[in-house]
């Protein structure tokens, strides 16, 4: 990243207790009705994550990424089942309560980075601090960018930088919330090979200091870099697995 020195922590703020980072799925189904029929985007999904980490979902096109990354961030709700994010359960929670948990307890980063064209790069990153309800927001944001590396480019707007820095504001608008739990849908989508993999980088740090963090990716490689691969194929975790002899170096990804 330019030679930049990145400094990642401390990721996690007060608010993420002991319970912060916890993620259970049970017995989950979203089903659509379509024209008469019904299509089983997740169907009968049991998932725990009771530890920080760093989560790859691997499937491929439509076996129901988006919709699990949906209904764990609270955008979405099941046709049936529970989930409980941070020891809150989604399914019963008030409005009241899912707008607090939308705010400080998950973020999202998404594939198309998704940045206020209006905003430059410090006022992005400082919209999450501001979500949050931060204090010092303009201070936390001046840090979080330094964190990614871009300390330098606070006001440029997104037209004016590369994907691989949209994508790096993007990530620092998302940890300036403090969040503990982070969700990524397809983070390295649109990004050259050695941009993805400084994105992977920066995630994974992420769940090294102590959050959770969930990628979904059709990108089997991407995998390997996980400490836990939940495998989706047609709505059903079809394998969850810890890569034998642990995450691989991000040296050693081909793609
Ligand atoms: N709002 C919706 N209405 C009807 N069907 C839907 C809706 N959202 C998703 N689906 C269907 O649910 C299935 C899972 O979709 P989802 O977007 O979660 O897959 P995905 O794994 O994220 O795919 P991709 O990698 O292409 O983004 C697909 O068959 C899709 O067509």
């Amino acid at each position: 990243m330019g030679g930049a020195k990145m400094d990642f922590g401390p990721a996690v703020d007060a608010r993420a207790g002991a319970e912060g980072t916890r993620l259970d799925l049970d017995d989950v189904c979203r089903h659509f009705t379509v024209g008469g029929g019904v299509v089983k985007a997740l169907d009968q999904v049991n998932l725990h994550v009771d530890e920080s980490a760093f989560v790859v979902v691997l499937g491929p096109s439509g076996s129901g990424k988006t919709t699990l990354l949906n209904l764990v961030g609270a955008l979405d709700a099941p046709t049936s089942g529970t989930i409980r994010l941070a020891g809150v359960e989604l399914t019963t929670a008030s409005r009241a309560e899912l707008i607090r948990i939308r705010r400080r307890t998950v973020s999202f980063v998404f594939q198309s980075f998704n940045l206020f064209p209006g905003l430059t790069a410090l006022e992005n990153v400082q919209f999450g601090a501001d979500v949050a309800g931060r204090a010092h927001a303009e201070r936390v944001a001046a840090e979080v960018l330094e964190q990614v590396g871009l300390g330098e480019r606070g006001r440029h707007f997104a037209h004016q930088l590369s994907g691989g820095e949209q994508q790096r504001v993007a990530i620092a608008r998302a940890l300036a919330t403090g969040n503990p739990i982070l969700l990524a849908d397809e983070p390295t989508g649109e990004l050259d090979f050695r941009t993805g993999v400084q994105i992977l980088e920066l995630l994974r740090a992420q769940a090294e200091a102590g959050k959770t963090v969930v990628v979904v990716t059709h990108n089997r490689e991407i995998s390997r870099v996980a400490g836990r691969v939940i495998e989706l194929s047609s709505g059903h975790i079809v394998a969850d697995r810890r890569p034998e002899g642990g995450p691989a170096p991000l040296a050693d990804l081909h793609w």
